[in-house]
C-alpha cells in the first residue's frame, strides 16, 4: 500500500530550543562567528565570494571562509582543491573569478565545519544527505545553518524540504535563502536581490542578511521557510516547461502562459502542502523574480530547449552532461518528485504543467505536449 504522503511539517524546528550559545555569540565580538561554504559549484563558489567580501569588513564574522569542496582531478591532473587555493579560482565551476583571499578550499568535510558555527549548503539537493549523514556529530553544538540549495526529497513519509532535511538529520535550525539568483550574473556583480526565509528567530535572521548583503546583493528577510524554499525549489519545474516552449519556438506569448501557470501551480501546491505559506512571498526575488529570470536565462530552460529542438530524442542526462560540465540540473528532478507526491495525493490533474513536465521528462509525452493541456482547462483557471 501506498504510504500517507504527508508533508513533513518541521515540528522540530518549530521546537528547537533557542540557539542561546549563537545568540550570544551574535553581541560578542570576542566570539566571532566562523562560516562554513559546503559545496563548491557555479552557485556555492559565488556564495564564497559575497561572504567572504562580508567576513573581512564585518568585526562579528572571522575573516577565513572555509569553502568545501567534493574533489575532483583536473585534466591537467591537479586537484580541484589545489588549484582553488594557488589561484584563488574556482577553474571549473566558475573560472575567471576572483574568490578573495580568504576563502579557503577544503576537501576534507568534517575539518571544513569542525570549528565554525554558521553553515551554508549549496550543493545539488540530491548531494544534500549523504553530506548531512557524514556530519552528524562532527557539528559545533551552537551550529546554525542555511540552505541555498533549490530541490526537495520525497520519503516514504511524505515530501521534505531540504532544510528539513538538514534540520533533522543535525539537529540545528535552518533557514534558507532563495531568489532571482543566476550565479555567473552576481559573480560579476550585477545587480540582484535576494530573500532569506527564517522561521522564527528575526535575530539569527539578520545575521544571516549581514553575511551575505552586498551593495549590488540586496537580502530581504521573511518568516516563511516553506514559502520561501518551495518557491525556489518549484521555479525549477517551470524552467523546464519554458524551456521546451523555446525550443519549439512557440513565442514570447506561450511563455509568459507557461510562467503564469506555472506560478498559479507552485502557489497552490506550496499552500496546500504547507497552509501557512504567505501570498506575499510569491511576490518577494524568491518568488516571481526568481521564476522570472529562471525561465529568461537558467540552465534548466537551456537543457530543456535543447531536449525539445531534438525532439526528445537525447536524453537530459547526456545533454546535461555536455552542456553543463559538471553543473547539475534540478528541474527534471523535481518534477519527477513532485509527480510522486501528486500522484499519492491523488493531485495529479489540479497540476497539469506540473505532470505534464515529468511526463515529458520520462518520454511519456513529446514536448509539444507543453501546451496540450491547457485546452482542457477550465475558464477560471
Ligand atoms: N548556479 C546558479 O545560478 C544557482 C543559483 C541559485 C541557486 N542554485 C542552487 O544551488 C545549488 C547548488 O548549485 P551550484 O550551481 O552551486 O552547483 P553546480 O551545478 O554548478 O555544480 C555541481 C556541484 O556538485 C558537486 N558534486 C558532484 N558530485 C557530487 C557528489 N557526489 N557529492 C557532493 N557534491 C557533488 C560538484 O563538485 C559541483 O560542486 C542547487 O540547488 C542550485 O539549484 C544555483
Ligand atoms: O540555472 P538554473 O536553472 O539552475 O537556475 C539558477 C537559479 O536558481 C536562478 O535563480
Amino acid at each position: 500500500m501506498a504510504p500517507a504522503l504527508e508533508a513533513q511539517v518541521p515540528q522540530d524546528q518549530e521546537s528547537l530550543p533557542q540557539n542561546n550559545n549563537f545568540l550570544n555569540s551574535l553581541n560578542d565580538a570576542t566570539h566571532r562567528s566562523k562560516v562554513t561554504v559546503i559545496g563548491s559549484g557555479n552557485w556555492g563558489s559565488v556564495a564564497a565570494k559575497l561572504i567572504a567580501s562580508n567576513t573581512l569588513r564585518l568585526r562579528f564574522f572571522h575573516d577565513e571562509v572555509r569553502m568545501w569542496v567534493y574533489e575532483e582531478t583536473l585534466p591537467s591532473g591537479e586537484k580541484l582543491t589545489d588549484v582553488i587555493n594557488r589561484t584563488n579560482e574556482n577553474v571549473k565551476y566558475l573560472p575567471g573569478i576572483k574568490l578573495g583571499q580568504n576563502v579557503v578550499a577544503d576537501p576534507d568535510l568534517e575539518n571544513a565545519v569542525r570549528d565554525s558555527n554558521m553553515l551554508v549548503f549549496v550543493t545539488p539537493h540530491q548531494f544534500v544527505e549523504g553530506i548531512c549523514k557524514r556530519l552528524v556529530r562532527k557539528i559545533r553544538e551552537d551550529a546554525e545553518a542555511i540552505s541555498l540549495v533549490k530541490g526537495m526529497e520525497v520519503k516514504m513519509e511524505g515530501p521534505c524540504m531540504i532544510s528539513t532535511l538538514i534540520s533533522q538529520q543535525l539537529g540545528i535550525n535552518c533557514s534558507v535563502l532563495m531568489g532571482a539568483n543566476i550565479a555567473n550574473e552576481i559573480a560579476v556583480e550585477k545587480f540582484s536581490e535576494a530573500t532569506v526565509g527564517y522561521r522564527n528567530n528575526r535575530e539569527v535572521a539578520e545575521r544571516w542578511v549581514q553575511l551575505f548583503y552586498t551593495p549590488y546583493f540586496i537580502v530581504t528577510a521573511a518568516q516563511d521557510v516553506e514559502g520561501v524554499e518551495l518557491c525556489g525549489t518549484l521555479k525549477n519545474v517551470v524552467a523546464i516547461a519554458a524551456g521546451f516552449v523555446d525550443g519549439l519556438e512557440m513565442g514570447n506569448n506561450t511563455k509568459a502562459a507557461i510562467m503564469r501557470l506555472g506560478l498559479r501551480e507552485m502557489k497552490a501546491f506550496s499552500k496546500m502542502l504547507f497552509p501557512s505559506v504567505k501570498d506575499s512571498t510569491f511576490f518577494e526575488s524568491c518568488g516571481v523574480a526568481d521564476l522570472i529570470t529562471t525561465c529568461l536565462g537558467g540552465r534548466n530552460r537551456k537543457v530543456a530547449e535543447a531536449y525539445a529542438r531534438n525532439g526528445g530524442k537525447r536524453s537530459f542526462d547526456e545533454l546535461e552532461a555536455e552542456m553543463l560540465q559538471g553543473q547539475k540540473l534540478q528541474g527534471v528532478s523535481t518534477a519527477s518528485e513532485v509527480y510522486e507526491v501528486l500522484s499519492h495525493r491523488g493531485w495529479l490533474e489540479l497540476f497539469p504543467l506540473f505532470s505534464t513536465v515529468h511526463e515529458i521528462c520520462s518520454g511519456l509525452l513529446p514536448p509539444s505536449a507543453i501546451v496540450e493541456y491547457s485546452e482542457k482547462l477550465p475558464r477560471s483557471f
